[in-house]
């Protein structure tokens, strides 16, 4: 039996801009991607039949919905692999917060079973079948922080500061494609470019339409913005507060109202999974019983 285990780390988005909309409803965005240290974990085990099993200790996620499930049967079905998998996800990102976790699971499926299954495809391949799982998942293919274009599937390495976060999360579920849908969110910010983005003001420009959606979202930033700047990551509805130290961030974690949950993690420019998938050969990724 063989059995990988490897992290699938949340993201932030530093900034979110949105530069148009496509025909298809699909919106043109800027944005800067950014690894926390905070990760799920994934262990992924050969079977010699064809089942794809999931176990997740979550009832909600521990479905064929699951987007593990997706990207191990997109592998599986476009490579034609006569192998299967058990995966067991350790769910430790909050989810639906625009941290990326369902994502980077996604992601780190994609690069597990490419090992396990000996399918020998390059990153660039494995995130054009991560496209069809989501708009975010090519990042974490990659597993570089990166300046994103298009519907964020273009990307540039960039190697901002990593601070220390305070990542709050306002327990409010915002759905994604409905706030795409909204008719009074923002599309026209004028481009910026990976050389000038550090340089130009930026911002999330989902969050003046968050705020007046999403009155608890409003009042943590409210809250957080007195500790540090702070900002919303993706669409929400998770926040995240930049510090100078782990001291400063714990400090205002440990004031942090008990109506919402908080964590402290440090940004990442390369991916915990993809420095493990580097560093380690096949022979210590793999247990053999
Ligand atoms: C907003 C971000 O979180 C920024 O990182 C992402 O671009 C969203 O990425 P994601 O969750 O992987 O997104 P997907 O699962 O591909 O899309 C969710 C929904 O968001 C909308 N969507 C997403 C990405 C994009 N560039 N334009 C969109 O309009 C679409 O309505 C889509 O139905
Ligand atoms: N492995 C998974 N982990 C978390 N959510 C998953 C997973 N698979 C499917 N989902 C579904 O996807 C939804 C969004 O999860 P995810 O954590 O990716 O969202 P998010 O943090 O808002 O990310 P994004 O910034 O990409 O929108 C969840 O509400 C859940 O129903």
């Amino acid at each position: 039996m063989e059995t990988i285990v490897l992290p699938a780390p949340a993201k932030l988005n530093l900034f979110l801009h949105i530069t148009g909309r496509r025909d298809n409803g699909y919106h043109e965005l800027q944005t800067v991607f950014q690894f926390l240290d905070q990760h799920d974990v994934l262990s992924f085990t050969r079977l010699a039949g064809n089942a794809i099993e999931l176990e997740c200790a979550d009832p909600a996620l521990a479905n064929d919905e699951n987007l593990v499930v997706r990207a191990a049967r997109l592998l599986q079905t476009q490579q034609k692999v006569p192998q299967g998998v058990r995966m067991i996800l350790d769910k430790r990102l909050p989810y639906g917060g625009g941290l990326g976790g369902g994502s980077s699971d996604a992601a780190t499926t994609l690069l597990a079973l490419n090992q396990l299954w000996q399918l020998g495809l390059s990153t660039t391949q494995l995130a054009q079948f991560g496209l069809e799982l989501g708009a975010d998942v090519p990042v974490f293919v990659h597993g570089h922080a990166a300046f994103a274009e298009g519907i964020g599937e273009q990307l540039y390495p960039v190697d901002p500061p990593s601070p220390w976060y305070l990542v709050v999360d306002p327990g409010v579920h915002i759905s994604t494609a409905e706030l795409f849908r909204h008719p009074d969110l923002t599309r026209d910010c004028q481009p910026v470019s990976v050389d000038d983005w550090q340089q130009r003001a930026t911002t999330n420009v989902c969050e003046p339409l968050v705020r007046r959606l999403y009155p608890e979202v409003a009042k943590a930033l409210d809250w957080l913005v007195e500790y540090a700047p702070t900002r919303l990551t993706g669409t929400g509805a998770c926040l995240f507060g930049t510090f100078e130290s782990q001291e400063l961030a714990r400090a205002a974690l440990a004031d942090l109202p008990a109506q919402w949950r908080g964590f402290v993690a440090r940004g990442l420019n390369e991916s915990p999974v993809c420095q493990q998938l580097r560093q380690a050969s096949t022979d210590n990724l793999t247990n053999h019983d």
